[in-house]
């Protein structure tokens, strides 16, 4: 997703290389590919506007003019402002009431509210340890009732039944007591989806908010539909207080736009983003993260917590004490990562989150992001020592020919693994120092294009 936002923009960047320095006229070049870019990405034109505007006024500022990096300067710029769109900071579930939290789920048909309370309540459930209980008041699709259900046994949460003759609102009740009475902590309770915004279903759901005044009312809307994403989340939320949005299918080939207009159009945070059909294909949304991964810089923090969710737990603590110390990260713990993420599956989505040209480097190693690239920069790391790995800055030109032997692989291979190690070292070293502002000075040659 978001794909060729990131690629354009990185051609942006690499517009900027070779700039001694930035002017008025080579800024407004470069604002006009991004507004292009972004318009690609189907963002509603009122919020690239207002984005445009903002990056400009603060380009023409102090901050990118006459500093000494500008070209970095300018990219640091559309970073923040990226974020900020975004809605900042993440805002994540509010459970924070007296037990049972209620979830109120809501959206079309077939946007995936179903798919996404189970992957949800999974997601609380190994995550936060909570007691989880879901209840469909679909009543006029049966079906829907089913696939709850199914999708609830898959999730390992509980299910609460419900039949079509009865009265959603009757149905909330009685979830609603079953998990007072058995202590759980949360309880999602999943509406009926409808083709249009009609107001049966307004009257409806109204209702519903009414008797079980949720603490979280999130609609789930389809990131396929673009700018009508978006705009059917503002009229939704006209006509009850939404909590916040979850955008499904932002692994298909939505063109993604509507992760970057949800929170500008309808003033509610985007807090989730399901990324594929199964039930762990989810995930929180942290703008910083996102404005990175756009600019091709990589979602450091979503790989540590992906580790953090690896299968060794006490490896994947170890490596966060690294990370955070900034200090003794080597191409041991490297492949211990990529062990991992082998068990993890979904290597795509972790590259996804990998600073672009690293990813690039597996996808040039193997021609696919798949696992014969991750397996030939293993093989790599393999044919070296333990002592190597620790220090690989010590190997010699004809240590470097038998490792590449033993993986059966160029030299010219084992030395593009090194160097990227050490620029992704010194990023890390960087980000656990001083977070954002000092990371994309770390990202300095990294980038493609950006100015060295
Ligand atoms: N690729 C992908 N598919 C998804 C995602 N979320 C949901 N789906 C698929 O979208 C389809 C519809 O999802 P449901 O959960 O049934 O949608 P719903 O909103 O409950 O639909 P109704 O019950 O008809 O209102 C299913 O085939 C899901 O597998 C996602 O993040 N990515």
């Amino acid at each position: 997703m978001l794909d060729n936002l990131t690629q354009r923009l990185g051609r942006v960047v690499k517009t900027l290389r070779g700039q001694a320095r930035l002017t008025e006229d080579n800024i407004a070049d470069m604002l006009r590919e991004v507004r292009m870019a972004l318009l690609e990405a189907d963002v509603a034109l009122p919020v690239v506007k207002d984005f445009i505007a903002r990056v400009k006024e603060k380009a023409l500022g102090q901050d990118v003019i006459g500093s000494l990096t500008p070209g970095q300067a300018l990219v640091g710029v559309v970073h923040r402002e990226l974020t900020e769109l975004m809605g900042g900071q993440a805002t994540g579930l509010n459970l924070a009431t007296q037990p049972p939290a209620i979830i109120l789920m809501s959206g079309l048909q077939g946007a995936g509210k179903t798919t996404t309370t189970a992957k949800l309540g999974k997601w609380l459930k190994e995550r936060q340890k909570k007691k989880v209980l879901a209840v469909s008041c679909d009543v006029y699709r049966p079906a829907a009732i089913e696939q709850l259900k199914a999708v609830s046994a898959q999730a390992g949460i509980e299910f609460f039944p419900s039949h079509a003759g009865e009265k959603p609102a009757a149905i909330a009740a009685a979830a609603l007591d079953y998990a007072k009475k058995h202590y759980f902590d949360v309880l999602f309770v999943d509406t009926a989806g409808r083709l249009a915004i009609d107001s049966a279903m307004m009257a409806e759901i109204k209702e519903l908010h009414a008797l079980l005044n949720p603490v979280e009312s999130l609609f789930v809307v389809d990131a396929m539909l673009g700018q009508d994403a978006v705009n059917t989340a503002r009229a939704f939320n006209e006509a009850l207080p939404l909590t916040g949005v979850v955008l499904t299918k932002l692994d298909g080939d939505a063109r993604g736009g509507a992760a970057l207009s949800v929170r500008h159009v309808t003033g509610k945070p985007l807090k989730f983003a399901g990324v594929g059909e199964k039930l762990n294909g989810i995930e929180e949304f942290h703008p910083e993260r996102m404005a990175s991964r756009i600019l091709g810089m990589g979602d450091i923090l979503g790989l540590v917590e992906e580790a953090q969710r690896g299968v060794d737990q006490d490896k994947a603590q170890e490596f966060v004490k690294k990370m955070k110390s900034g200090k003794g990260f080597d191409l041991n713990d490297f492949k211990d990562q990529i062990g991992q993420m082998r068990k993890m599956g979904g290597m795509s989505s972790l590259l996804d989150k990998m600073p672009a040209q690293f990813a690039q480097m597996a996808q040039q190693a193997g021609g696919a992001v798949e696992d014969k690239a991750v397996g030939r920069i293993e093989g790599i790391i393999n044919s070296m020592t333990p002592g190597e790995r620790s220090k690989p800055e010590l190997i010699k030109a004809s240590r470097k020919r038998r490792i590449a032997a033993g993986a059966g692989v160029q030299v010219q291979e084992v030395n593009r693994l090194l160097n990227q190690f050490e620029q992704t070292q010194k990023v890390m070293k960087q980000f656990s120092k001083g977070g954002m502002a000092k990371m994309m000075r770390g990202m300095k040659g990294m980038l493609p294009g950006m100015p060295r």
